[in-house]
């Protein structure tokens, strides 16, 4: 059995589900792209293809060799996206909560029950279908969740809004210990430069007192000022927003000071070194056009 425990973004990591890219299928059609930067390069025609995502998933794979994590992947589904697991379910302290994520993603979660029958069933959490999150939008950081939503009315409208208010309400009485602060995310079905899909894609902590920031993805300033304050404002890395469409935030702690990045990230690789930390590069270039990256790629089931 599995003893789930994550209470934050950055403890030593155990046990991880990593994504797949095999048998990720043709390139979409522009209908059925479900975010504005696949939908990019689908008419640029410079969509990713299989081979160098692959690739780029088993050099992910390989940091985490280096350090001895275990690795569980998803059975694969012929033709069918599976890299970004981390939207599909999330631990929250030892409760395993399975996302009610889009409709055109719903399968992934069954290539996973192998490591769910693995979880003490009590641990396992589902909700009812109109309550929607996923875990790119959640994110934990001891004390506190925060957690990504969109807010006004046309909610439904938006195929890049994927956690409502009935979401975070619902984990809000899941863990009434715990401080809930939801934000309200920027959204843009068509210019990725102004899409926060999920709120890992504009804020992100890093090491204990830390985190990697875009103003331009928070809806209502108040909120994005609430992270000022609680982290302060030396301790931010600030991203502008291109750095942000590349998905500067997006990157993935094995520990406190270990953090995987993507080879370009220069800025951001440097800042973080020159805070003390260990940078994993590896190449993530293809996959980020698919608007995801390594913390999306990634379902942490036990940090120290
Ligand atoms: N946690 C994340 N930011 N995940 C990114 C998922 C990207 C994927 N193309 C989608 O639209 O669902």
């Amino acid at each position: 059995m599995l003893k789930l425990n994550v209470k934050n973004e950055t403890s030593r990591l155990r046990t991880v589900v990593l994504g797949t890219a095999q048998s990720n299928g043709p390139t979409p059609t522009k209908e059925e792209a479900y975010d504005p930067k696949s939908l990019e390069h689908i008419i640029a025609g410079t969509y990713p293809i299989e081979k160098d995502m692959v690739n780029e998933m088993e050099a992910f794979n390989n940091v985490f060799k280096k350090y001895d994590v275990q690795v569980f992947r998803p059975e694969v589904i012929e033709d069918y996206n599976q890299i970004f697991t981390r939207d599909i379910g999330f631990v929250i302290e030892d409760k395993f909560i399975k996302a009610n994520i889009l409709p055109d993603r719903d399968r992934e979660l069954d290539a996973i029950k192998y490591v769910l029958d693995q979880i003490s069933p009590q641990n396992i959490v589902s909700a009812p279908d109109e309550i929607h999150f996923e875990g790119g939008d959640v994110m934990l950081w001891n004390d506190y969740i925060f957690i990504g939503t969109y807010k006004r009315p046309d909610y439904s409208n938006y195929i890049t809004a994927r956690t409502n208010q009935l979401g975070v309400d619902f984990i809000k009485e899941l863990f009434p210990n715990k401080i809930v602060k939801s934000f309200d995310l920027v959204k843009s079905k068509t210019e990725p430069r102004d899409n926060a899909l999920h709120l890992d894609c504009c804020f992100q902590p890093v090491g204990i007192d830390k985190a990697i920031i875009y103003k331009g993805g928070f809806y209502d300033e108040r909120e994005y000022q609430y992270l000022v304050d609680l982290f302060g404002v030396e301790n931010l890395f600030h991203i502008e927003r291109e750095e942000m469409y590349h998905m500067f935030s997006n990157v993935f702690s094995i520990a406190p000071d270990v953090v995987v990045s993507e080879k370009n990230f220069t800025r951001l690789n440097n800042w973080l070194r020159d805070n003390s930390f260990t940078v994993e590069e590896i190449p993530y270039a293809e996959i980020a056009k698919q608007e995801g990256l390594l913390r999306c790629s990634t379902l942490p089931l036990i940090r120290d």
